[in-house]
């Protein structure tokens, strides 16, 4: 009969060869095992954080290792020291060791006081905390959509920490759409489609982030479309994200964007100026960086269409500042920005560069290329420069329309979704656009 000492002490051997002391320490050694039953092997955590670790990460290594010491599958179910309730939903469902995302990893630092409020973000923000305020009641589902590192992200949170500040006994999902999709998978491979239900269905607001990336995927739209109807019908908040609009995300089904219709969507656009500015002396104020406003308005003039590279950059002449042991000054970061090569994207590559190396490659006039006759010959090189655009530099969707004589940005999305389509068979295409690539980039 296997005793629970010696199996957990077989255990701990293994993970002492497999895993880096640190680690060991971490993860390991504050695991208590508490019972060893049919199979099912209790494992006491100090938190949630180290739950989530260990399903995530050391749940396969820990089956192994008890079926190489004893020859027995255990199943491992995990509970949470010092809370009542934390009687994770492996043990509620004896039969099986799934795990499927982690309920709210909401990011305590997304609220809607540390969001700035510019131009392209009031009218989300607003929608945000009347959503908060009043979940299910006024925009369901709340649909942000926009380009990439503009605060969707933060925005979603935002809804979740507040809801959860107002009632700590609130249930929020936060996750991604490959997430979902993921979660999915394992409940279909498990045969745990129940749980992942329970999992998914019984919650006080679902925050699903990304959604583009359901196209394509028929299963997970289809059980994704349950989840939402049973939300929906049940008053419960829903919060979707994607880079675009439902209808021009490709292969979502028209049911779903009809559903998405039924709420607010509501778009964010890169920050003007003044917001960028704001923004950066935020992050500056709470991360103690001592930076003159000069030097901050030189920053966000320098980067202008991303909140992320912008923080990112903040955070590198912080860094660099450190690593040459001198104040920040403006020179300074021109010359932290120069060195790290952050603004050639922003201020070399720009798409008036892309165009012209375009143009003469495929030899065709700049005017046709901007222009919007429909010759193939013409056609084909315009939608390769308005990938490359997406591709090789920070412009938002509207700016790259812009930039090809005002074109609307789904005209930009479509032109990028085909050749990046047309990327993964076709290897001449393949071939031209490394050759643009050196050819811009040089
Ligand atoms: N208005 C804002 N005020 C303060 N911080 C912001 C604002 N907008 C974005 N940020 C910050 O910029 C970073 C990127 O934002 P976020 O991850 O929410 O973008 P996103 O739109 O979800 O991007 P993606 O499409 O890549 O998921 C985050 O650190 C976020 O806190």
């Amino acid at each position: 009969m296997l005793d629970l000492d010696t199996l957990w002490g077989a255990i701990k051997d293994g993970f002492q060869q497999k895993v880096a002391p640190t680690a060991f320490n971490t993860w390991i050694s504050t695991a208590i095992p508490v019972k060893l039953s049919n199979n099912r092997l209790t494992i006491k955590l100090p938190s949630e954080l180290h739950r989530d670790y260990w399903q995530r990460n050391l749940t396969q290594p820990l089956v192994e290792l008890a079926y190489e010491f004893a020859q027995v599958d255990i199943q491992p179910v995990f509970v949470i020291d010092d809370d009542d309730n934390s009687q994770v939903s492996t043990l509620d469902h004896p039969a099986t060791a799934t795990s499927f995302s982690p309920s709210a990893k909401l990011n305590p630092k997304y609220t809607f006081d540390t969001f700035v409020i510019g131009k392209g973000n009031q009218m989300a923000h607003a929608a945000a905390l009347v959503v908060s305020e009043e979940p299910g009641v006024m925009y369901n589902p709340l649909f942000f959509y926009g380009g990439v590192g503009l605060g969707k992200t933060h925005l979603m949170h935002a809804i979740g920490n507040k809801m959860l500040a107002d009632d700590p006994s609130t249930k929020i999902k936060y996750v991604t759409s490959e997430a979902f999709t993921n979660d999915f998978i394992t409940a279909i491979q498990s045969k745990t489609q129940d749980q992942f239900r329970e999992e998914y269905r019984n919650v006080d607001l679902l925050l699903v982030d990304d959604i583009q990336f359901f196209a394509d995927k028929e299963g997970t739209q289809e059980e994704f479309f349950h989840t939402f109807n049973a939300l929906h019908d049940d008053g419960k908040q829903i919060v979707l994200t994607s880079d675009r609009l439902p209808g021009e995300i490709p292969k979502l089904q028209d049911r779903l964007v009809s559903r998405f219709a039924w709420g607010l969507s509501v778009d964010i656009t890169p920050p003007d100026l003044e917001t960028r500015i704001a923004i950066l002396r935020n992050k500056a104020t709470a991360d103690n960086i001592a930076i003159p406003d000069e030097t901050l308005s030189y920053i966000a003039s320098r980067i202008d269409s991303n909140v992320r590279e912008l923080e990112g950059a903040l955070a590198r002449v912080h860094a660099y500042s450190k690593l040459v042991n001198q104040p920040i000054t403006t020179e300074l970061v021109a010359s932290s920005l120069k060195s790290l090569k952050l603004d050639r994207r922003s201020s070399e590559l720009t798409i008036p560069l892309i165009q012209e190396k375009v143009a003469k490659y495929y030899h065709v006039s700049l005017t046709d290329l901007k222009g919007k006759k429909r010759l193939k010959t013409i056609v084909m090189p315009r939608q390769i420069a308005m990938y490359l655009s997406r591709e090789l530099t920070d412009s938002s969707l509207p700016k790259i329309g812009n930039e090809f004589g005002g074109k609307d940005h789904t005209t930009v999305i479509h032109a990028y979704d085909k050749i990046a389509d047309a990327l993964k068979t076709d290897s001449d295409l393949q071939a031209e656009i490394n050759n643009l690539k050196t050819e811009i980039e040089r």
